[in-house]
């Protein structure tokens, strides 16, 4: 879903985040908890003292919030995050009402009244839910109460989590039209090398070219934060794929942030923007299997950007049913590109090889003479700017 209409964020620098319209701001787990792992009440206080400044200037905020899991962990004693789903999953129930208690008695010292709102990945990928999610935050902005998003981890399975908000952050500024999106974490601003080996802070991520080189670490504080640097320089490259601009900075740093001054990295947007579904596509959909092509089909898909035909594909691996994404990889086994497939595994290796006028002789006219639909597939590395 393109934002708008498909008009550009008239936010391009730094200094538009001071009058955009609309915006997502995501905290991490990080600026969220104390350092022996309880909830930080002190930064849920300055997080909302800054956010209704904000808001009261006349900018829509949604508020994407990590932390339910840390939130869980004290009352449950535990005294790190789990490795296993099912105790994620419990951390995360107890920890979610906690968090948005938390906000909610914030929120009210100024008069607000927030929302939860707990998505999932079908949630967003899903053409009729997203529309749905899209109503469902869109009126509540319109009344004037700050979403608080995160990710539904109570229910949320391996298969169909994102695991990490800063990727569920960028898919709601796609889904909600944001001007920008802003990553709160605990560091201020991306290094170019993590920051445990020292490194110089970037300010402007023009495109890929700007990162070449770079070192993106994993968390920083174990036991609490899930993505470290990558995920949040990931969300930023689907939100410039989208249109929106990004700046990561640290929690600590969000109210200079928002008044646009020289703090952070800054991603520019880039100009064309991609549907939703191919985002999710390439950077989040957890594949079920993998289609091998020939020489031809990669350059059919890879350059012409045809829709991929069973007479391409030699080998088809796993297990995956209709309508499951799965990789694209040519003979050398490089992925080329992620989709999604008319058939399940069992159906095709009858098929591969075949020329569409022998399927048509064989199956009949009716049968469905393309494996991969060419809107349904995304090149790995396309969006790249
Ligand atoms: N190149 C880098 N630049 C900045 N921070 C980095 C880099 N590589 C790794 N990190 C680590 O990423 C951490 C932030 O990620 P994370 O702990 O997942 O935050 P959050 O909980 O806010 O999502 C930082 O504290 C830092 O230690
Ligand atoms: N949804 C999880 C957070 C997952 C996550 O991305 O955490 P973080 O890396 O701290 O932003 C939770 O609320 O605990």
């Amino acid at each position: 879903m393109s934002r708008g209409g498909g008009q550009p964020s008239p936010v391009t620098d730094r200094s538009g985040l001071a009058s955009a319209r609309r915006i997502v701001v995501k905290i991490g787990s990080s600026s969220l908890s104390t350092v022996d792992g309880g909830l930080n009440v002190d930064a849920v206080e300055a997080l909302e003292r800054v956010l209704d400044r904000v808001i009261t200037r006349g900018t829509q905020v949604v508020l994407v919030s990590s932390g339910a899991i840390a939130a869980g962990l004290r009352p449950l004693g535990l005294d790190r995050r789990p490795r296993d789903l099912a105790t994620q999953q419990a951390a995360a129930g107890v920890g979610q009402g906690l968090l948005v208690a938390h906000y909610s008695r914030a929120f009210a010292r100024h008069g607000r009244t927030v929302a939860q709102v707990l998505l999932t990945a079908d949630d967003l990928v899903r053409r009729q839910h997203y529309a749905n999610a899209f109503r469902s935050l869109s009126r509540l902005l319109d009344l004037g109460v700050v979403p608080i998003v995160n990710e539904n981890d109570a229910v949320a399975t391996h298969e169909i989590r994102f695991g990490d908000n800063d990727r569920l952050a960028a898919l709601v500024a796609n889904l909600v039209k944001a001007d920008a999106l802003v990553l709160l974490s605990d560091i201020d601003a991306v290094y170019d090398r993590p920051p445990s080996a020292g490194g110089t802070p970037l300010r402007l991520v023009r495109g890929a070219a700007d990162l070449e080189g770079v070192l993106l670490g994993s968390a920083g504080r174990a036991g609490v934060g899930t993505g470290g640097m990558a995920t949040k320089v990931e969300a930023a490259t689907i939100a410039a794929q989208s249109g929106i601009p990004s700046l990561v900075t640290s929690a600590a740093l969000a109210g200079p942030a928002l008044d646009a001054q020289e703090v952070g990295t800054w991603f520019s947007a880039r100009r064309g923007r991609r549907p939703l579904r191919l985002l999710w596509l390439e950077h989040l959909a957890t594949t079920r299997g993998r289609l091998v092509l020939d020489d031809g089909a990669v350059t059919a898909v890879a350059t012409g950007r045809r829709s991929l035909l069973a007479a391409g594909i030699v080998a088809v691996e796993g297990a995956f049913e209709h309508g499951d994404p799965v990789e694209i990889a040519g003979l050398d086994g490089r992925v080329l590109a992620r989709g999604l497939v008319n058939y399940a595994s069992d159906e095709l290796p009858e098929m591969l090889g075949r020329s569409t006028a022998h399927l048509v002789a064989a199956l009949g006219p009716h049968y469905e003479r393309v494996v991969v639909h060419a809107d349904d597939l995304a090149l790995v590395g396309a969006g790249t700017h």
